[in-house]
């Protein structure tokens, strides 16, 4: 890193010229109206080298840039050294500085194109073996629980990275699961949480499947020891966990203590972040769902996205385009979130999982210098699956004060085309729809040709769309595994680009730990309440409200 940090770059300052000079310029209407080739111009697509089917179209035109600002996000990407500081990711060199760790997600997907030296690296394929011998086994019958019958349930029992990509992509990817195996997710220390799952379980034929990278995070450890009692309660004998119980950790001294053996154990290591970990062992309750074949096509998906990001010129390069829009709007409109709205039932938990991946990634308000940055960093992620936003936060991305850049993204076509795709006509009209809609507005001349002269000044004016919101269109064929790897890298890869040009570390997340910390000072007082002391006297607390009798 040049020690500079982001807002004394050369690029940055042209585009806070062009911003305060040229911002009332940038009007979408007239954008579009001008440049007949807008939409040539600012799209682009991307195809997998080894599967036509795994392609990703991003339209761009519909953001409030042009080709000299373009041209300058670049500039600030180069400037800030992406180019550099991908390279030495993939090379497997210690970039997540702050806990001198590589950063190799991508060495997970890799299918040995990229040479990379790090410890542990020649052991993925290993891993991956051990997931497919294990997922066959089960999803075939040959795996018997300890009566004798096969499993029929999975129970995950993860919190955060842990959690978070197996739900999303599970869901994402039900078309392609076994349908007569049921799987659980249970993160949350709330007892509730677990004691509502464990009641649709059969002891004899289920598998509970321990996640979790540290091994030591308390609601995942409290929960895997409310599971293992609740097993043994019918199971009785300890000797039974070994057919009920596997880990996916880096830290086998820990998952042994818990009482599961190495056999039992799926292995990662410390270069694997927790919010990039779904493409590691704790993606074995993806591959249980969806088979090994299609887990294997997840990660191909996101390594064809990896070579693309690694090889491609940044002006054509998917993510990083992505990355500098959104630092446009972040750090000169000043936009303080991002939607991801995608149009697809099936995606309906990718944004809860970008909020993992992009706010613990790049909320951080130092550099890796420790320097404190004097401009925006990390949005706040948000959104939800279309059509159901446009029914209830919708009101507000149009007409409300704030600026809030959207992505929308879709499949042109669906896995459930009932009614001769009527269902998926209607969501794509909508897809189509919504973005127009953001773009382009409403005038109040139109409203007064279509609400006649006598018409209240406040009823015409509540119903102008003043337009001019901006939004990114992503387009795939249908959502397979590949498409979604390829998609989920996407953006991991745009959260990095941010993350270089903020000069941020994106690979820890020392935030997490304080209220950990906290909480455990105060569980000990809870536990002996007349104890309480040390903390502010807003926490003050009353034992006949937290006894359960
Ligand atoms: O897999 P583990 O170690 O249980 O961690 C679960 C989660 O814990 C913390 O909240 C953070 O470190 C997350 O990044 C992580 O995903």
């Amino acid at each position: 890193m040049s020690g500079k940090t982001a807002s004394s770059y050369d690029a940055w300052q042209t585009l806070q010229k062009i911003y305060d000079t040229e911002r009332s310029k940038l009007v979408l209407k007239d954008l579009f109206a001008q440049d007949p080739e807008r939409f040539t111009r600012f799209s682009k697509t991307y195809s997998s080298d080894t599967n036509p089917a795994t392609t990703l179209l991003l339209d761009f035109s519909k953001n409030l840039i042009t080709a000299p600002i373009l041209e300058n996000l670049i500039l600030l990407a180069r400037e800030a050294g992406v180019e550099k500081w991908r390279d030495q990711m993939f090379a497997g060199e210690h970039i997540n500085n702050s806990e001198d760790r590589a950063v190799l997600h991508i060495a997970l997907r890799n299918f040995d194109d990229f040479k990379i030296a790090e410890e542990g690296v020649s052991e993925v394929s290993g891993v991956l073996s051990h997931i497919k011998e294990f997922t066959d086994a089960v999803r075939s019958g040959a795996w018997k629980g300890y009566t004798g019958k096969g499993i029929n349930t999975i129970v995950n029992i993860g919190i955060g990275g842990s959690d978070l990509g197996p739900v999303m992509v599970t869901e994402a990817l039900k078309p392609y699961s076994k349908r007569d195996l049921k799987a659980h997710f249970v993160s949350n220390i709330d007892g509730t949480h677990i004691a509502e799952i464990l009641r649709e379980c059969n002891p004899e034929t289920t598998l509970f499947i321990i996640a979790s990278k540290t091994f030591t995070t308390q609601e995942t450890i409290t929960n895997a020891e409310t599971a293992k009692a609740w097993f043994l309660d019918t199971a009785k004998d300890a000797a039974h966990v070994a057919k009920h119980f596997v880990a996916l950790s880096t830290n086998t001294k820990a998952v042994t203590a818990f009482g599961i053996s190495e056999a039992n154990m799926f292995q990662f290591w410390d270069w694997v972040g927790g919010r990039y970990s779904l493409w590691s062992a704790i993606g074995l309750s993806i591959a249980l769902v969806i088979g090994y074949e299609n887990f294997e096509a997840l990660l191909k998906g996101a390594h064809g996205m990896d070579k693309h990001f690694k090889e491609t010129p940044l002006e054509q390069n998917l993510p990083v385009i992505l990355a500098v829009i959104g630092v446009w709007y972040n750090d000169f409109y000043g936009a303080q979130t991002h939607a991801l709205l995608p149009y697809d039932q099936y995606l309906h938990k990718f944004a809860d999982y970008f909020q993992q991946g992009d706010m613990e990634s790049n909320g951080k308000s130092v550099t890796k210098n420790g320097e404190r940055v004097d401009y925006q960093t990390g949005p706040i992620i948000w959104g939800a699956s279309g059509t159901n936003g446009q029914h209830s936060f919708y009101q507000l991305l149009h007409q409300g004060t704030k600026i809030i850049p959207a992505d929308f993204i879709a499949p042109a076509t669906t896995h459930n085309p009932i009614h001769h795709s009527k269902h998926h006509r209607i969501l794509l009209s909508n897809f189509f729809a919504q973005p127009e809609a953001l773009a382009f507005g409403k005038s109040e001349e139109e409203v007064r040709k279509e609400v006649g002269p006598n018409a209240q000044e406040g009823v015409v004016k509540s119903k102008v769309f003043e337009g001019n919101r901006p939004t990114n269109s992503i387009m795939f064929p249908l959502l397979t595994p590949e498409v979604l790897g390829a998609l989920i890298a996407l953006y991991e890869h745009k959260i990095f680009t941010q993350g270089v040009i903020w000069g941020i570390n994106s690979f820890d997340q020392m935030g997490v730990e304080l209220g950990k910390v906290l909480a455990k000072k105060i569980l000990a007082q809870l536990e002996k309440p007349d104890d309480v002391q040390g903390h502010d006297s807003s926490v003050r607390i009353d034992h006949s409200l937290t006894s359960n009798g």
